[in-house]
């Protein structure tokens, strides 16, 4: 199997993680299930209403990028942080993880490095409340060339969509990889982020996009109508349409065929990180060249380890998995 350079541009996030019952979401105002975005002053009050936490590196994008790099492949992530405590170790978490983290923290930057306060209900479904620092002013000038020479891969991340700079790094990273020979792929990220940028995103994967990866609300809500139409008003615009649709199967969409991989529907411990665990097993199958059918099991079973487990990221060693499930 050949393994491409693979790149990640997106928000680089701590994510703080606390359980917490439904009650208690009503009571604070947090609507579950979304990302939503908080200003500074909210962060520091859910931060503090927070019973036990966990704090860990997170950001949907980078995520993606530390599963693709546990499994062994060249990746980097282009994202920013502050120099400033959670910022330095965000970066040297990546480093350790194997995956090049091309911008170091910016030790004079304006915000503090940006944090999701992410509230896990008894059902394992997770609310993310996201305050935006230093990671949202990632722009196009932080976004090196030289990890583009080579080709490869970049994978996007839609939550850049929320400020006007993520959109031009985007660009510039979509641009750069294609003129390298490359491909380019995007996360649908949020049925809300999709609602905000409808325009935005529709532009780009009709113009830009070789892969678009999102779950069952947010294809419904970008193209406002039902599934089977998004999906398919998607596929004519783009080669490799996928649909998550969280315990039922995924659908794929390629080169005008359909494929359903099926999927076990367990109650999670925390699915914080099940679509961009997805993406990392399904993204790990498409630059080996493997089938749509290969690539939506190797996506389904990274994401049900990191639904098995609180944190983003998978614990386990997935290359020993998929050899078990005879992926590999
Ligand atoms: N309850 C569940 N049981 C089993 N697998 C799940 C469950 N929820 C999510 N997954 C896995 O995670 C993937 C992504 O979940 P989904 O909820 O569609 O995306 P997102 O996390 O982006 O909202 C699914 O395709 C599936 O493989
Ligand atoms: O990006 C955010 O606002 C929160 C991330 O740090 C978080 O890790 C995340 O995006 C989880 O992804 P998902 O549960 O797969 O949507």
């Amino acid at each position: 199997m050949t393994t491409p350079h693979v790149i990640g541009i997106g928000n680089a996030i701590v994510d703080v993680i606390a359980r917490a019952d439904d009650h208690f979401l009503e009571h604070m105002g947090i609507e579950k299930g979304i990302m939503q975005l908080v200003e500074r002053e909210r962060a520091e009050l859910l931060y503090a209403s927070m019973g036990e936490r966990t704090e860990t590196p997170g950001g949907s994008v980078a995520n993606t990028i530390a599963g693709l790099g546990k499994l062994g492949l060249q990746s980097s992530f282009i994202g920013k942080v502050k120099g400033d405590s959670l910022g330095r170790s965000y970066a040297e978490g990546m480093e350790a993880d194997g995956i090049a983290f091309p911008n170091a923290p910016v030790a004079d930057a304006p915000l503090p490095t940006s944090r999701s306060m992410i509230f896990v209900s008894p059902d394992g479904e997770r609310s993310m409340n996201t305050y935006l620092g230093a990671g949202a002013d990632l722009g196009a000038d932080d976004v090196p060339e030289a990890p583009f020479a080579k080709g490869g891969f970049v994978f996007l991340e839609g939550y850049l969509f929320d400020k006007d700079e993520g959109k031009t790094a985007f660009r510039r990273a979509a641009e750069l990889m294609h003129r390298a020979g490359g491909e380019a792929g995007i996360t649908l990220s949020d049925p809300f982020c999709t609602e905000r940028h409808r325009e935005d995103f529709k532009a780009l994967i009709a113009g830009e996009m070789d892969v678009v990866i999102g779950n069952e609300k947010e294809w419904t809500t970008l193209y406002e109508t039902d599934l089977d139409s998004a999906l398919g008003l998607a596929a004519e615009a783009c080669r490799t349409v996928v649909c998550t649709r969280s315990g039922e199967a995924v659908v794929i969409l390629k080169d005008g065929a359909r494929v359903e991989v099926p999927v076990t529907r367990i109650v999670p411990v925390d699915a914080t990180g099940a679509g961009d665990q997805f993406a990392a097993g399904f993204l790990y199958g498409y630059v080996g060249g493997r089938d749509s059918e290969t690539c939506g099991r190797m996506g389904v079973a990274a994401a049900s380890e990191v639904i098995s487990h609180i944190g983003p990221r998978p614990e386990a060693d997935m290359m020993t998995r998929f050899r078990e499930l005879g992926l590999v």
